[in-house]
């Protein structure tokens, strides 16, 4: 990052600077149809179905994710920042979720053993597993953590707003994301996120290593908002 990136960034995190920079594509994802759709109590329970089974099959690729992104965060932190402890919590967390998940399917009569990852899932699910590579460097990895954590929590904190129309039988899915404990959670990602993201623009300037490193995370950053609206997308398609 350039010296005038770097000081703008220093009012709030090279993050907000990119979610800023990258406005339109942040709110294609935390403000998709889909979501807006929940919020207003218009949702399609078809596609909430087809959502719940889709999401199920990502959420067991994204566990696998977090573990690649712990081993860099014990490999390449001395974490002092305790960095691992913020993953594992993460982790413990999805394995309530693969719970959930289960639980609600039936709740539901939806068949996770007999769904089928639709395309725009299989593309995100290989995206994801590109990025477990070891060769992928930490900051770029945490950065990805963060943004998919923080896309579910905005939209559905968003349903959960005063004076919305969110389905009583979907607070609970809502909740799930969108509760503070959540929100707490994902601002420990971000700042971990900043924290390495800010040490990469100082290896720049010192003339380090460093700007591959930042390029990757914004486009990284960039692809997940992209997937994650792309799976906004397939989950409303009836198909
Ligand atoms: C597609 C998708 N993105 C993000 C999350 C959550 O963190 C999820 N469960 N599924």
């Amino acid at each position: 990052m350039e010296g005038k990136a770097k000081e703008e960034a220093g009012k709030g995190g090279v993050i907000d600077t990119w979610l800023r920079k990258h406005r339109l594509i942040y709110i294609g994802a935390t403000r998709h149809p889909f979501i807006l759709a929940i919020r207003d109590g218009t949702v399609n329970y078809s596609s909430f179905k087809k959502w719940l089974g889709q999401d199920y099959i990502f959420v067991r690729e994204f566990v696998a994710f977090a573990a690649s992104v712990l081993v860099k965060a014990w490999k390449e932190s001395d974490d002092s920042k305790g960095d691992t402890e913020v993953i594992l919590g993460g982790m413990a967390g999805l394995h309530d979720e693969i719970a959930w998940f289960k639980k609600e399917a039936s709740k539901w009569g939806v068949e996770l053993s007999e769904t089928v990852p639709q395309k725009a899932n299989q593309v995100y699910c290989r995206f994801l597993e590109s990025l477990m590579s070891p060769e992928v460097d930490y900051t770029v990895a945490i950065t990805v953590f963060w943004a998919i954590e923080a896309v579910y929590q905005e939209s559905f904190a968003h349903c959960l707003e005063p004076d919305t129309n969110t389905p009583p039988e979907l607070q609970e899915v809502c909740q799930r994301w969108g509760n503070d404990g959540f929100g707490q959670y994902c601002h420990s990602l971000k700042k971990i996120a900043n924290r390495l993201l800010e040490k990469a623009s100082d290896d720049l300037i010192m003339g380090k290593a460093g700007d591959d490193v930042l390029k990757k995370a914004e486009v990284e950053l960039i692809r997940v908002l992209e997937h994650e609206v792309e799976f906004w997308n397939m989950s409303r398609g009836t198909a």
